[in-house]
């Protein structure tokens, strides 16, 4: 491809972005996300507005002392002391950008600048060159461009180009433009503008209508060679157009759009990730490309999909933008495909479709109760799978438990024995220790608990508890094992599992210790 078919990726995360209500960051952040963006291979890095405070004047200063390999570019207004503030942070800076801009839209000229449209060319015109003498790469952008009249676009862009200006930006500032209309504007001006040909134009879209990347992609087909975006979109009010949708369209929809970037996409991940621990700004999970479902399927269809051909349900690798892999979430909505798949990824081979049946519908039970199901639940839940092999003379039937502030715990529990059921009642100094009594009421077994410990299996409070229960009776010692979503009943099932394979030991007489 040719020159002319590269998309310039300008990043403006450190300004624009940071423009975000609650989203400053410090020199030694911006510095790191600079550094960050350098290895993504991103052109250009708008580090700030040096005129905006001495801070923002010193974070411009040390990412453009820093950075080699991208340019560094400082925003100004159309005077003299942006112009000579941005020139300053940028005087250490292997590659340096002004970037100057002024409104051109009636609405800002009049209200805001209450300028004159000759005027506000004037002083453009005035601040460009007033650039050019002390930077030799000067952006100039018509700020509102989105909202102005095309033939004063027109006057003050060719203006613009003849003062100095190699690159021109039509920002839709404050995210008003429709993907069609705003295509033609940029068409308009390429073909309207006599001196076109001497500038690359670029584009700045805001997303208060959700179309920051759609406007942008349809200005490159347009003739655009530069885009302007954010990390995770990040950006004024509803932020600016993501740069990592714009660069994985542009990559993904090749065939189509005919360009390319120079970003090394698999760096995408890490970054979204770092601007948004640094900014506090947590990214969505349905967020394109970065959100934690971008390359998630929890569907059994889409799983059975997925596996026998990847492509089924992806339209790009999740390894492209720096994921590990594509991720099957275990959940109701899962099928016996990505269950089998996922057990063997764990290294458990269960012996036969009996078992895996056995084993899927108990996952079906705990998703109906647990929104996703790690790798952890499922090792559970298949151990107790294979311990269903154990004879079970003490089933549980079932187990109440009152625990009140100033009241005794107390425990109603009906238990099957050899299929016959029996209730008991018993009060102890907790829940747990109730269900224990009252199972003892009944089993009388004799056995002595020595070990009680609980473990959630995974984080959050839906989370399975797993619990162990070792017993000992006439030097013999079991472990027994239960999981369930609530406590009480996982200890009331790991009791119970151990009392079963007490029960299961004496009968074959074995001396050592069972369980697992
Ligand atoms: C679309 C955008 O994202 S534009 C960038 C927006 N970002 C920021 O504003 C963040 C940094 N800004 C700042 O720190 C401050 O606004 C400063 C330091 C730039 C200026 O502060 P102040 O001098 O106190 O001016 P204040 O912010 O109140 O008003 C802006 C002034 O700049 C003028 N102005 C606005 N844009 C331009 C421009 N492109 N060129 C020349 N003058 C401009 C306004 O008309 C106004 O002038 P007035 O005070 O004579 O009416
Ligand atoms: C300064 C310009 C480029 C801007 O941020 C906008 O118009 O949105
Ligand atoms: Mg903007």
């Amino acid at each position: 491809m040719s020159s002319s078919d590269r998309v310039i990726i300008f990043d403006t995360t450190l300004r624009d972005g940071e423009q975000s209500p609650g989203a400053s960051m410090t020199k030694e952040e911006k510095l790191r996300i600079a550094k960050a963006l350098e290895r993504m291979r991103v052109d250009v890095i708008e580090a700030g507005f040096a005129i905006a405070s001495p801070g923002d004047f010193d974070a411009v200063k040390s990412i453009a002392d820093t950075i080699q390999d991208s340019t560094i570019c400082s925003l100004a207004r159309a005077l003299d002391a942006d112009i000579e503030r941005a020139a300053e942070a940028l005087a250490g800076a292997n590659s340096g950008r002004i970037h100057t801009f002024i409104a051109t839209s009636p609405i800002h000229m009049q209200h805001k600048l209450r300028m004159q449209p000759d005027q506000v060319v004037e002083q453009a015109v005035r601040a460009i060159k007033k650039a050019r003498n002390l930077c030799a790469d000067v952006e100039f952008s018509c700020e509102d461009a989105g909202r102005s009249e095309i033939d004063f676009l027109c006057r003050i862009v060719e203006a613009a180009i003849d003062a100095g200006a190699r690159t021109i930006n039509i920002p839709d500032t404050v995210g008003y433009a429709i993907p069609h209309e705003y295509a033609n504007l940029i068409s308009e001006l390429i073909n309207r503008v006599p001196n076109a040909d001497k500038a690359i134009f670029s584009v700045h879209c805001h997303n208060d209508l959700g179309l920051a990347v759609a406007n942008s992609l349809a200005a490159v087909v347009a003739g655009a060679r530069q885009v302007e975006c954010t990390i995770n979109g990040l950006g004024e009010r509803a932020g600016n157009a993501a740069l990592e949708e714009i660069v994985m369209a542009i990559k993904t929809r090749q065939d189509l759009l005919g360009v390319h970037t120079n970003i090394d996409t698999p760096h995408i991940l890490s970054v979204s990730r770092m601007v948004s621990g640094i900014t506090g700004f947590p990214v969505q999970p349905n967020k394109a490309i970065v959100g934690a479902n971008a390359f998630a399927h929890e569907s059994g269809i889409h799983q059975d999909g997925v596996l026998k051909h990847r492509e089924t349900y992806e339209i790009m690798a999740a390894e492209d933008v720096g994921w590990h892999a594509n991720k099957m979430v275990m959940g109701k909505h899962s099928g016996r495909s990505a269950f089998r798949s996922r057990l063997l990824e764990l290294g458990i081979e269960l012996a036969s479709e009996t078992e895996l049946n056995a084993a899927f519908a108990r996952f079906k039970d705990l998703a109906d109760k647990k929104h996703e199901i790690f790798d952890e639940d499922l090792q559970a839940l298949v151990s107790e799978t294979l311990s269903e092999e154990t004879p079970e003379m003490y089933k549980l039937v079932s187990l109440e438990v009152a625990s009140k502030t100033g009241e005794v715990p107390h425990a109603h529990l009906v238990l099957s024995i050899d299929g016959k059921e029996v209730a008991a009642d018993e009060q102890g100094s907790g829940p747990v220790d109730a269900a224990f009594k009252a199972i003892e009421k009944v089993a009388q077994s004799g056995a002595t608990l020595q070990l009680y410990s609980v473990n959630a299996i995974t984080q959050g409070t839906d989370s399975q508890g797993e619990v162990t229960v070792r017993l000992e009776r006439g030097g013999r010692i079991v472990n027994g094992n239960g999981a369930d979503t609530d406590i009480v009943i996982a200890s009331a099932k790991a009791y119970l599992n151990a009392l079963n394979l007490m029960q299961a030991s004496t009968a074959k007489a074995h001396p050592q210790v069972d369980g697992v």
